[in-house]
């Protein structure tokens, strides 16, 4: 993708293509570079949400009524099953996870920084493909992340 601010053009006069800049009005021939950051992830997650989540309901229950200390014991035993090898992750987020996501086995599909809560943000893209964060707390509940991609 284009960086933030960056639009695509058609030279109305050469049929050339060229780049504008929103912000500056600056316009030119070459692709701006691409963003600093390796550019989208991909990650699936488990929530477990609780009584104070920005929204105490899910798929699973109407009307959250666990406390963070709980909901936070429960995400460490469903990681603990996962690390072991007891249970796989895309069945614990299937099965336990209080996101949507959960009917995709937890993926969240390919987001940038700016689109999630920060906290899992700054989480997800300090992880490498194929690892699994330690618990991560947002307005949401407790999660934990896979990167995927
Ligand atoms: N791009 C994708 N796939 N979806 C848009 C995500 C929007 C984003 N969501 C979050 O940050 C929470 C924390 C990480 C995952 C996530 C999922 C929330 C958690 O559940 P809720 O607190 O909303 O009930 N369910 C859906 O959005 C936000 N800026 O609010």
């Amino acid at each position: 993708p284009l960086p933030e601010g960056w639009e695509m053009r058609t030279s109305r006069s050469t049929g050339m293509t060229y780049f504008l800049n929103m912000y500056t009005k600056k316009s030119q021939w070459e692709r701006p570079d691409a963003p600093a950051d390796p550019g989208d992830v991909r990650c699936s997650h488990i929530l477990v949400k609780h009584a104070e989540s920005r929204r105490p309901s899910s798929w699973r229950e109407e009307n959250i009524t666990r406390t963070k200390v709980e909901a936070l014991d429960l995400l460490k035993s469903y990681r603990k099953q996962i690390v072991s090898n007891d249970a796989s992750f895309t069945d614990m987020a299937t099965k336990y996870s209080d996101c949507s996501s959960a009917k995709r086995g937890g993926d969240l599909g390919m987001f940038s920084r700016s689109q999630m809560q920060q906290a899992f943000a700054e989480e997800a893209f300090k992880l490498k493909v194929g690892q699994l964060s330690k618990p991560v707390e947002t307005e949401s509940g407790y999660h934990i992340i896979l990167r995927t991609v």
